[in-house]
């Protein structure tokens, strides 16, 4: 797909539903170099465009006084504020580390200062469940990503939840999947051979990673949105569905247990 042009406003285009059947394949890099990186690396998104050009476009950095896992996500590598004009979003988990939100930069509602006629109620622009698994952490974690769905015209059905029982995960929760996509990790399988489970990257992967995941639709399981760390933890994400933040989508396949290696 092309990169954003010169001049773009960069927030509309991170946040712009990737155009259906167009492949939006990106990299991340982690620098967990200098003092306090290895507790709170940062991210950093990169488009790859035509003719082996890269486009940077979200810098992601876990937060350092919050009680949960809250990853902010800015526009500027060397702003990653959370009251600064670069921050478009952030990603938080529950308390358990399982189950995280994307949310765009507007506000909770559940504030006790928020003022509905100024302040603008956050999006809730993806979500992702991780359940443990039968084999505890020796197996393949199950992901299961929800997204709001994406309507003909492109854009994106607006999740502003008034409170926690309209969220997607709890929306997830009860089963109540109007307006929702829903997308899974494919299941990979145990190979004796190669003692280990894999699934079939198409050469794209360079090493056995627990990051190593394929994100599919339960109805087409061959339709492939993937994410992919690469040698120099250079991960490669393709979403056919929608441009989520992939530094989300980056922190996200740290969860998981289980190495997954490409099928031989
Ligand atoms: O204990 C908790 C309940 O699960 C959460 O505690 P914690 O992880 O510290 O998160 C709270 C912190 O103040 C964090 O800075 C806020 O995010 P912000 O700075 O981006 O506003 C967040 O606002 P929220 O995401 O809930 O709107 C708060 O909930």
């Amino acid at each position: 797909a092309p990169g954003p042009r010169l001049g773009e406003d960069m927030e509309a285009y991170v946040l712009r539903p990737a155009l259906r059947g167009r492949t939006m394949q990106c990299r991340i890099s982690r620098d967990k170099r200098g003092v306090d990186k290895g507790m709170f690396p940062f991210y950093y998104l990169y488009l790859d465009a035509a003719e082996g050009q890269k486009h940077f476009l979200l810098a992601g950095r876990k937060r350092k006084r919050s009680k949960t896992s809250n990853y902010l996500i800015s526009l500027d590598p060397t702003d990653l504020s959370r009251d600064g004009d670069n921050f478009v979003g952030k990603v938080r988990s529950n308390v358990l580390g399982t189950k995280f939100t994307i949310f765009d930069n507007g506000v909770n509602p559940e504030r006790k200062n928020f003022i509905p006629e100024t302040a603008r109620i956050r999006e809730e622009l993806g979500a992702v469940c991780y359940e443990t698994n039968v084999l505890g952490f020796r197996g393949p974690r199950k992901m299961t990503v929800i997204i709001p769905e994406i309507n003909a015209q492109n854009q994106r059905i607006r999740i502003q939840p008034q409170n926690e029982q309209e969220s997607l995960l709890s929306r997830l929760q009860r089963g109540a999947r109007q307006g929702l996509v829903l997308l899974q990790n494919k299941a990979p399988s145990w190979s004796n051979e190669s003692g280990a489970y894999v699934l079939n990257f198409h050469g794209r992967v360079t090493r056995a990673s627990v990051k190593n995941f394929q994100i599919v639709h339960p109805d087409d399981r061959e339709l492939l949105g993937t994410g992919l760390p690469g040698p120099g933890l250079e991960g490669r994400g393709m979403s056919g569905r929608e441009l989520l933040p992939p530094s989300a989508l980056e922190l996200f396949s740290r969860q998981g247990r289980a190495r997954v290696i490409a099928k031989p």
